[in-house]
């Protein structure tokens, strides 16, 4: 094997290492730059917008003041000089909000390509990332880490960049028009920014507090739910209600903790504002002329400055939220990055490259998966050819290793992780014939199976179907290839039809029907009020006829091969041998792998793992 094939097949679908172009393209960055030249119009009516509202914002205050001072002077006023006032003021109103509802618009675009590409994602995912993905952490991925980059845009960077703009411009008019004022400012600021931040630090922990407190509770509900009876029998009802006490007693002070700072907060900017604008006029109404070269001013631009002094006090305010939003949308971004690196399964993959980025990524990945093909026996490693010895019916061996395989382990080494279960594995399964796998528990068997259905890849060798690895069988094509059975049945939500199609639109009634009657579930359901139409509970069917429902779900395809494992573990033995009755049926003119511990002499050679 060539040392970049090596390269190639050193890739773990288990560790969730990159290891593939198809898996490194993807990243936030790359997806909204995609949504932002997408939307150029969008993007830039947001640039228009926001600098627009920076620059108009300004000019309010100017007029206001050249109209005071010509009041105050007893000049006439101009009549356009009022109208341009309202007109600034209603303008810069109107770029303010049209910035928001653009953002807004921009934000929704953001979140669904985010969503769209993590739900693509999570679809060419290989089994074992699947696996390992806890059902929180993929909600929270979909929905908390999205919207806090959704924030990014709507109340992050983008507000940030505007409110720094409007800090610095309301400063430099400022400067020209009161220098006093200005310096008196800069020093300020930086000192309301730290309280700021303070007191956003502590209102942000009192509300994560909360809702910790609020989440413990609500864990409660359905705990308490699903043991009521136990509470009931052993009279604990009086330790829940204490639990309830504590949890709601937490969010409780949580809150109050947030209302005391929020109450805080405001006052004290008003007063702030209140005692800046005071100090400010009694140093500009002072004799002083020394002073006076510093806070001496109009009372046009008295008023101007009262104006401006209040403007800047909120997007200091907004800063400290902004940068809030931005680290949370820093942590959202790495989390969402790092779902979007995962390893996937190597055929969508493909297919994804060749969607994405053309005919280079096709090539590499087809390298990928032509290497496994490529592979020889590693040296010094032990082959298990589990044919001929363990044959059953040695008559057939012979032919049977002559005719060109349907299914073909060859070499096979698979481990989930560090924990190596298959080493150097070897077998071959003809067209029609019947096996069992057979092994000591944790053996692997499986294993094998899911190998075959290309849910996993192995680390060493390859598992053919008709000459072709597995991995390659697109999803479209997989329910025709292999019929999956497994020892309980996993129910869809849905009627009784539901559970045999899974939905597929090219299973047809008939098809539906033709399995049900295969298995012998036809007359259960027919008897059922609304039939294939029923809706399913738990409780519909007994257990051995969930199972006959799942060999219907697998045969109502017709496919080529059916893979059972231990379908009767759970059973009685009555009802085992109706589910196996029903399995001969299925499974004539069929070839078969099967893992079972009692019935492994009804089904040819075996294949000892
Ligand atoms: N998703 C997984 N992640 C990590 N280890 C796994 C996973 N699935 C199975 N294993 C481990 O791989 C080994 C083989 O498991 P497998 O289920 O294939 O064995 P088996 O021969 O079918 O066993 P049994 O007869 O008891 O069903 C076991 O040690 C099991 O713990």
């Amino acid at each position: 094997m060539k040392k970049t094939d090596q390269a190639d097949m050193s890739m773990n679908p288990q560790n969730g290492k990159e290891s593939s172009p198809a898996n490194r393209k993807e990243h936030v960055a790359g997806i909204i730059l995609e949504t932002v030249r997408q939307k150029a119009v969008l993007s830039l009516g947001i640039a228009v917008t926001v600098c627009g509202a920076v620059v108009v914002s300004l000019f309010p205050p100017l007029v206001l003041g050249t109209v005071v001072d010509r009041l105050s002077s007893g000049e006439q006023l101009a009549f356009s000089l009022v109208i341009a006032y309202f007109a600034l003021t209603a303008l810069t109103g109107m770029m303010e909000a049209v910035r928001e509802g653009l953002l807004t618009v921009f934000g929704q675009k953001i979140t669904h390509a985010l969503r769209s590409r993590l739900m693509a994602k999570m679809q060419r995912l290989t089994a074992d990332g699947l696996t390992h993905l806890e059902p929180g952490a993929l909600v929270s991925r979909f929905v908390g880490d999205v919207d806090t980059v959704e924030n990014l845009f709507t109340s992050g960077i983008i507000s940030m960049f505007a409110d720094a703009c409007r800090i610095v411009s309301i400063l430099a008019v400022i400067w020209f028009r009161n220098r006093g004022l200005s310096l008196v400012l800069l020093v300020l600021l930086p000192v309301l920014f730290l309280f700021t931040r303070t007191v956003q630090k502590n209102m942000l922990a009192a509300q994560l507090e909360n809702r910790r407190a609020v989440s413990r509770a609500s864990g409660c509900v359905p705990e308490t739910l699903h043991n009521i009876r136990t509470i009931h029998t052993l009279g604990k009802e009086s330790y829940m209600e204490q639990r309830y006490d504590r949890y709601i007693g937490d969010s409780y002070r949580a809150m109050e903790k947030t209302n005391f700072y929020d109450a805080v907060y405001s006052p004290v900017i008003l007063i702030l504002n209140a005692v800046v604008v005071a100090i400010v006029m009694l140093l500009s109404a002072s004799g002083n002329p020394k002073v006076l070269t510093l806070f001496g001013m109009s009372a046009g631009t008295a008023v101007a400055v009262m104006n401006y002094i209040s403007q800047i006090f909120t997007p200091v305010e907004s800063l400290g939220m902004e940068i809030q939003t931005i680290q949370s949308a820093i942590a959202g971004v790495k989390r969402i990055n790092e779902f979007l690196g995962q390893e996937e399964q190597p055929a969508l993959a493909v297919e994804h490259a060749e969607a994405m980025c053309g005919e280079a990524r096709q090539k590499h990945q087809k390298q990928v998966i032509g290497a496994v093909l490529k592979q020889e026996p590693a040296a010094g490693g032990k082959s298990r050819e589990c044919t001929a010895e363990q044959d059953h019916q040695a008559g057939q061996s012979g032919s049977i290793r002559t005719a060109a395989p349907v299914i073909e382990f060859r070499n096979v080494t698979f481990g989930y992780d560090e924990h190596m279960v298959l080493k150097h594995l070897s077998f071959q399964v003809q067209q029609g014939e019947q096996v069992t796998l057979s092994g000591r528990t944790g053996a692997g068997k499986s294993t094998i199976l899911k190998l075959l259905l290309g849910l996993y890849i192995p680390q060493e060798g390859a598992v053919l179907l008709h000459g072709r690895p597995v991995s390659e069988i697109r999803d479209t094509e997989r329910r025709k290839r292999f019929g999956y059975v497994e020892q309980s049945f996993h129910q869809v939500p849905g009627t009784v039809k539901d559970q045999i199609t899974l939905f597929d639109k090219n299973i047809s009634m008939e098809a539906v029907k033709r399995a049900a009657v295969l298995t012998g579930l036809d007359e259960t359901i027919m008897q059922m009020e609304h039939g294939y139409d029923t809706e399913c509970t738990p409780e519909l069917f007994s257990q051995g006829q969930w199972q006959l429902l799942s060999i219907a779900r697998a045969a109502a395809a017709d496919p080529e091969l059916l893979l059972l494992d231990e379908i009767t573990a759970n059973l009685d033995a009555e009802t085992e041998q109706v589910v196996l009755k029903a399995l001969k049926q299925v499974s004539a003119d069929r070839t078969v792998i099967s893992i079972s511990h009692r019935t492994m002499a009804e089904l040819g050679r075996i294949i000892s793992i």
